[in-house]
């Protein structure tokens, strides 16, 4: 290790979350985090939906800490402390020329860390906070620790942390192959396509509500395994087919087959939900209208124009076939949701320039939305049952972020910044 002088070394990573268009509801094994069936999913432009997470290795460190959103969090946590002792393992000697720091590989095993992260979306109400967090930590850590490993191996272990997280390892679509391997060698993601492939896809999140759930993913799926006769027959018969479909639909970029198969999987996981016992509703009355309000645009249209999906929360993940479609499925969401207050402008984030195409520059442009003509009963507005929207797209995987003002630590202090 470096001289008497105590140096600080920091690593700053961002990471997407990403939304299942197949979903993986139920694990075989608690500890490993592998589930009873593949899945895929879409990886969300990072600007709208990431994890900034900095890592920091110091000698002066006397145990690891980490701040979650500028509070200090518990690191003692299983999920945690697998993800830090299997990249700790592969961790490898680090020089730092300019910093006059080297660490030798065996002295990653006595550095403690400090790790800062910051969602730039709310964490814990079901935008899968945990699936960003920790594939960028792991991915992030990697870096910090000089670790080689492939892709696959750091998505098989930020699996570890939370099941969802090892698809945000990758850019894109992409597949968790749920593997059969006992030790969880062979469960692990690959990138079906890259962010490129189908960048006509335009995704608009309803968030209706950003408060925490009631029942975690972790503790929801536990009981479905436990008593729901629904998810046998799920995960065994219906989930291996749909994913072929999927793929196919996505190779193709055949919206209809990947709308049809998206909405089915979204619905078939909250059946598996309600047939849990107790039963788990993480929809509500504001989700059930937003599935009646697209289903009815589709049936009209003939050929479906939006896809709809819902993770275990209340807020709706609406994938539009192009930027035409989504501006005119916005019309309809604001006009059946417009916003309670009199600012448009923190009713819509991400890519705010879907207003425009959708016509709307103003509150008064959003009253005077004509209703939409398949609407029976066009007078059903719901002011305040959508918090707001956030517009995004598919988007790139985990990245270094090189320029120092993106780190959330200290190098003088090694605390996270502003706590
Ligand atoms: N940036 C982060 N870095 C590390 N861990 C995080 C980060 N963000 C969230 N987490 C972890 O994930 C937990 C929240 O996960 P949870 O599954 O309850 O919600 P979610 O991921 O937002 O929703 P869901 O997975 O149901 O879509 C947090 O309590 C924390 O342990
Ligand atoms: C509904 C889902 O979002 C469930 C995600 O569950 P988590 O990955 O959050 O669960 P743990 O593995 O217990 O951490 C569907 C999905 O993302 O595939």
């Amino acid at each position: 290790m470096a001289g008497e002088r105590l140096w600080v070394l920091m690593a700053t990573g961002r990471s997407p979350t990403n939304i299942a268009v197949i979903k993986y509801w139920g694990k075989r094994d608690e500890a490993l985090i592998l589930p009873v069936n593949d899945s895929i999913s879409v990886t969300l432009d990072p600007d709208h939906l990431s994890a900034t997470t900095t890592v920091a290795a110091s000698p002066s460190f006397p145990s690891d800490r980490m701040w979650l959103n500028g509070k200090e969090i518990e690191l003692s946590g299983g999920r945690f402390q697998s993800c830090l002792r299997e990249i700790r393992k592969r961790a490898r000697d680090v020089e730092d020329e300019k910093k006059g720091i080297k660490i030798k590989k065996e002295d990653w095993e006595k550095l403690h860390v400090h790790i800062a992260s910051y969602n730039n979306f709310p964490t814990a109400a079901g935008l899968a906070s945990s699936a960003a967090g920790f594939a960028c930590l792991v991915f992030t850590l990697g870096k910090l620790m000089n670790v080689n490993e492939d892709y696959g191996e750091l998505s098989s272990i930020a699996r570890q942390g939370s099941g969802s997280a090892c698809r945000s390892i990758y850019g894109g679509f992409v597949k968790w192959c749920m593997g059969k391997n006992d030790n969880g060698s062979d469960s692990m993601a690959v990138q079906l396509v890259d962010e490129s492939h189908w960048d006509d896809l335009v995704i608009i999140i309803a968030v209706v509500s950003s408060k925490q759930k009631e029942t975690s993913s972790t503790s929801g799926m536990r009981d479905t395994v436990e008593t729901s006769p629904l998810l046998q027959y799920r995960a065994q018969t219906v989930v291996p087919s749909r994913i072929l479909k999927m793929e196919e639909a996505i190779k193709n970029r055949d919206f209809e087959s990947f709308a049809r198969l998206t909405c089915a999987d979204s619905n078939q996981f909250h059946a598996v939900c309600l047939d849990t016992s107790p039963p788990i509703f993480y929809m509500n009355d504001t989700s059930h209208r937003i599935i009646s309000l697209v289903e009815k645009w589709n049936h009209v249209e003939g050929t479906p124009q939006v896809a709809y999906t819902f993770d275990a929360g209340p807020n709706a993940v609406l994938i539009a076939r192009n930027r035409k479609t989504a501006a005119l499925l916005l019309q309809r969401l604001l006009y059946c949701f417009p916003p309670q207050d009199n600012d448009l402008e923190s009713y819509m984030l991400g890519d705010k320039l879907i207003l425009s195409d959708a016509g709307v520059q103003s509150v008064a442009d959003v009253e005077a939305l004509p209703a939409p003509p398949e609407m029976k009963t066009p007078n059903q507005k719901f002011k305040g049952d959508v918090s707001y929207f956030i517009c995004s797209r598919p988007g790139a995987g985990p990245k270094v972020l090189t320029d120092e003002s993106h780190a959330l630590i200290d190098s003088a202090t090694g605390l996270a910044k502003g706590v």
